[in-house]
């Protein structure tokens, strides 16, 4: 089955709040709540692919020393297998907006198993309540 790198990110506020995004209609997984990233693109640095998708998706700086690798997620989809770094940021420049029409929440820790997300996120929620 095809291999698919995406990078994702925990952004962690003063208050340990983690921010989550829910997917626009009509792409799959509509509806259900992840981290912020995306793909990473062939011959792009992981970190690279990271702080790109942080500013588009979120209109934030970020820099790639500031990604702490936390855990990931390996999980088989129907089509392709994804294969997810959790990275977690607590500085960044700007102010996060959801740019691509997608709604933001800042969760704390103990709430973010009340919002649906993709089967593969689920198990990453763990590391998150151990950490903050
Ligand atoms: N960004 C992100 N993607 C996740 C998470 N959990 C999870 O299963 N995914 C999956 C959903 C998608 O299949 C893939 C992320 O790809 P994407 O968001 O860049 O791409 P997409 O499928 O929405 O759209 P496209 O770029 O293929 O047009 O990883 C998560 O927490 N964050």
């Amino acid at each position: 089955m095809k291999l698919v790198l995406v990078v994702a990110c925990a952004l962690v506020d003063v208050d340990n709040r983690v921010l989550i995004s829910q997917r626009p209609e009509g792409k799959q997984l509509a509806g259900l709540w992840e981290f912020p990233g995306g793909k990473v693109d062939p011959d792009e640095r992981p970190e690279d692919a990271l702080v790109r998708e942080l500013h588009e998706e979120l209109g934030i700086t970020v820099k790639p020393a500031c990604l702490a690798p936390l855990t990931f997620a390996s999980f088989a989809y129907e089509t392709f297998h994804l294969l997810m770094p959790l990275y977690v940021c607590r500085r960044w420049d700007g102010f996060v907006t959801g740019r691509e029409g997608q709604a933001t929440r800042w969760v704390r820790p103990k709430q973010l198993r009340d919002y649906p997300m993709p089967p593969a996120d689920e198990p990453l929620v763990a590391h998150l309540l151990d950490l903050l």
